[in-house]
């Protein structure tokens, strides 16, 4: 039960069609033949799955809508909780999140937040700890294991959510007024874009789902 005095956020998610998602990682099963494809959907299945059960669980967190044209990737996120919402108006990253973020506020959300399907070792108490900080903030964010990158950008209530995702979104991010998160929150800082993004996160735990998967040998990022 959540404390109706402590702030709480709304989550947005974006997900891809399963079949141009997370190219980068394609060179894990390209040695698979025909079963190398479904195995690619499997895993970026898995990572979007962790993701969101561990958002789902966070405190902080009010609920999960996911901005997908992908009925897997609905299916999926859809039995553990989340809500989902079409890719509209279909023109990339930054533009599904937007269309997410005002669904989430007209549905009711005040905070909302954007963050990233790849982070199969986030936990939900980093994730808390982070959407705390930021509610400090009109706006915030945290930026990814290497600095460049985003993971999660905040905004506050009446703030617009103004994503800018994509090539060094991080300097963005600080340029439009987002404040920097400075949090020690590893797993909410490892997304997963390349095989060895995948074993830093095996480092860190993978979520249930992404360790059943790999837990194949065929798949061991170790
Ligand atoms: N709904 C939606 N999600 C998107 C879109 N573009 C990217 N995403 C999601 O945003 C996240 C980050 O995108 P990228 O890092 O570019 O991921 P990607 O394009 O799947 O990966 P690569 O092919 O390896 O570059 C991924 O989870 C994508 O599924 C889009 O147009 N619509
Ligand atoms: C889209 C981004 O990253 P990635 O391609 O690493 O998912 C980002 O960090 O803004």
């Amino acid at each position: 039960m959540h404390q109706w005095s402590v702030q709480q956020w709304s989550v947005v998610v974006p997900a891809k069609r399963l079949v141009s998602a997370k190219t980068r990682l394609t060179p894990l099963t390209s040695g698979l033949g025909a079963a190398g494809t479904a195995r690619h959907e499997e895993l970026v299945l898995a990572l979007l799955a962790d993701t969101v059960a561990a958002a789902l669980a966070a405190d902080a967190v009010a609920g999960v809508l996911v901005v997908t044209d992908e009925p897997r990737a609905a299916a999926v996120v859809g039995a553990l909780g989340a809500a989902t919402v079409g890719d509209e108006p279909d023109r990339g990253l930054n533009a599904a999140l937007e269309h997410g973020a005002a669904h989430a506020r007209r549905t009711g959300a005040t905070a909302v937040a954007a963050l990233s399907s790849d982070l199969p070792a986030l936990r939900p108490a980093e994730l808390t700890a982070a959407l705390r900080a930021a509610a400090a903030h009109p706006r915030a964010f945290a930026a990814d294991a290497a600095g460049t990158g985003t993971t999660l950008l905040c905004a506050g209530p009446g703030a617009a959510l103004d994503p800018r995702f994509g090539r060094a979104s991080a300097t963005a991010h600080a340029a439009s007024g987002a404040v920097p998160l400075g949090g020690s929150w590893p797993g909410l800082r490892r997304d997963v874009d390349t095989p060895a993004d995948l074993r830093s996160a095996a480092r860190l735990g993978l979520g249930p789902r992404s360790t059943d998967l790999l837990s194949d040998t065929l798949w061991s990022p170790r």
